[in-house]
Formats: structure tokens, C-alpha cells, sequence
């Protein structure tokens, strides 16, 4: 979302902006599912890097992400780092991001989760095993499916802030009461949460087939599997959404 759009922000606007980055996840599992799972990315053993302990994902991960603070990508409240321990300061001018969110927000950071979620589970499930050797692209399309994933269930925080706000007496109580059940009741909208399944399994049907001029293709062969797309969401991103905005929620009223 523009940040100029933070200030009247709506419902609408939000999930529109969850919509759009429904297209950056579709791409950005597509983008990885060109490479096999290439297993020595993952092993600390293989990557032996003078003065650094841990995988070659785990260097190019916390490398990056030095980089990145210090051009400012952390001081925008919708991006969250994987290793925030120890990450240098952005050396840029400091854009004021308007202040939408509860100063809590700031401790909500669940990307250990999405992590683990990312390399056990889902990972194995879309990728075909075997090496072609390309490690530091593997680990290149990881940050960035891990990115995409990171930043959307993070925005779970701002669909909470918009929905207290237009509901602020019913969502009170329940605050009060630290009542986790109401609220989960309160937030969830069971007919948009299968529109959202429905329309990421068609956008990796749309943005995974083989494009052929002058015969059809290969119908029904996807780069990345519409099911696996929409279990995704089902299982985890849609979950830890909502595990995001309750903890939001939770705090909202310290
Ligand atoms: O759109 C919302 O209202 C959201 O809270 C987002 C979301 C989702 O993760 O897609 C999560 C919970 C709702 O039940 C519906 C959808």
C-alpha cells in the first residue's frame, strides 16, 4: 500500500493490498520451483564460510538483510527481518511512516515460525528433489518467497487496526477480557477466506501454465501445483494472519 494511503485506511483498501500480493507469492513460488530443492543450500557442513558458522541460506539471508537495513527497508512497519538480532542501522534519511499501528505492534514479529513453516513444510511439497548445483539462486528465491509470505501475514496487524476501529465496541470487551476465542469469532470472515483459496489456486493456475503459440500446451501442467498453492493459504498463511492479528488485538489497548 502507498504510504500516503496509511491515514484513511479502509477494509477494502487492505484486502486490497492482500490481493495484490497474493501475485507476488504465486510468482515468487514459481520463480523457486525452478530449481530443484538443491539440499547443500541448507547444510552448514557444505558451505564452510571463512568466519561465519551456518548455511549458505543462513549467510545470504543475514547478509542481505544487513544491506537492506542500512538502505532502510526495516524502518517501514510492514517489513520484518528474519534475524533481527544485531541488524545495523539504516544509513538513508528516515522517511516518517505515518503512525497507523499501536506502538505494539513493533514487538509482533512471527517470522521464526513462518521460517521453520517455510523450509519443513512447505518447501518440500512444491520443489523437486534433486541439485543442479545452483545454491546461491536457491537461496535467492528463498528470501524471496520467505519475503512475500513474511509481509503478508504481517499485515494481518493493519486489518486488525482497521477492523477495531470500525468495530471498536464489540472488539473492546473481548480485548479486555483477553478473550482469544471472541475475537478470533469477531475477526473471521469464513466467505472471504474461501474466495482468497479459490483465487490463488486460479492465479497459479493463470500464472504457472506453459504459454505455447500455435497449439494448446500442455493443458493442466502447472510450474507450481494450484492445489499446493491454496493449501498454503489454508493451512498457514491464512492461520498466522489471524495468529498475527489476535496478538495485535491482544495488545491494542495497553
Ligand atoms: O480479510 C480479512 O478480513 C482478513 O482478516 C484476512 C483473512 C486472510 O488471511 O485472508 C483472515 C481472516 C478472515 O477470516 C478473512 C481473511
Amino acid at each position: 500500500m502507498a504510504k500516503a494511503e496509511h491515514n484513511n485506511v479502509t477494509l477494502g483498501m487492505v484486502r486490497d493490498s492482500l490481493i495484490r500480493q497474493e501475485d507476488t507469492i504465486v510468482y515468487s513460488l514459481i520463480e523457486r520451483a525452478r530449481f530443484p530443492l538443491n539440499p547443500p543450500t541448507y547444510d552448514p557442513s557444505y558451505a564452510s564460510i571463512p568466519g561465519f558458522s551456518g548455511s549458505l541460506l543462513e549467510f545470504f539471508v543475514k547478509q542481505t538483510e544487513a544491506v537492506q537495513a542500512k538502505a532502510g527497508r526495516y524502518d517501514n512497519p510492514e517489513e520484518h527481518p528474519f534475524f533481527p538480532d544485531n541488524l545495523p542501522p539504516s544509513l538513508v534519511p528516515h522517511y516518517k511512516y505515518p503512525e497507523v499501528l499501536h506502538p505494539a505492534a513493533m514487538s509482533i514479529n512471527i517470522n521464526k515460525l513462518i521460517w521453520d513453516m517455510y523450509f519443513n513444510k512447505l518447501l518440500p511439497s512444491f520443489v523437486s528433489p534433486g541439485d543442479d548445483e545452483n545454491y546461491a539462486l536457491t537461496a535467492a528465491r528463498d528470501l524471496e518467497c520467505l519475503q512475500a509470505i513474511s509481509r503478508r501475514i504481517h499485515y494481518g496487524k493493519l486489518v486488525a487496526e482497521v477492523k477495531f476501529r470500525d468495530e471498536r465496541k464489540d472488539y473492546e470487551p473481548a480485548i479486555r477480557a483477553q478473550d482469544r476465542f471472541t475475537l478470533t469469532n469477531l475477526l473471521t470472515f469464513t466467505n472471504v477466506e474461501e474466495a482468497v483459496k479459490k483465487r490463488v489456486a486460479k492465479k497459479a493456475m493463470t500464472f504457472g501454465q506453459e504459454v505455447k503459440l500455435g497449439d494448446d500446451g500442455d493443458k493442466g501442467k502447472y510450474k507450481v501445483d494450484p492445489a499446493i498453492v491454496s493449501g498454503l493459504y489454508a493451512d498457514w498463511v491464512i492461520p498466522l494472519t489471524k495468529e498475527v492479528e489476535i496478538d495485535y488485538l491482544l495488545r491494542r489497548l495497553n
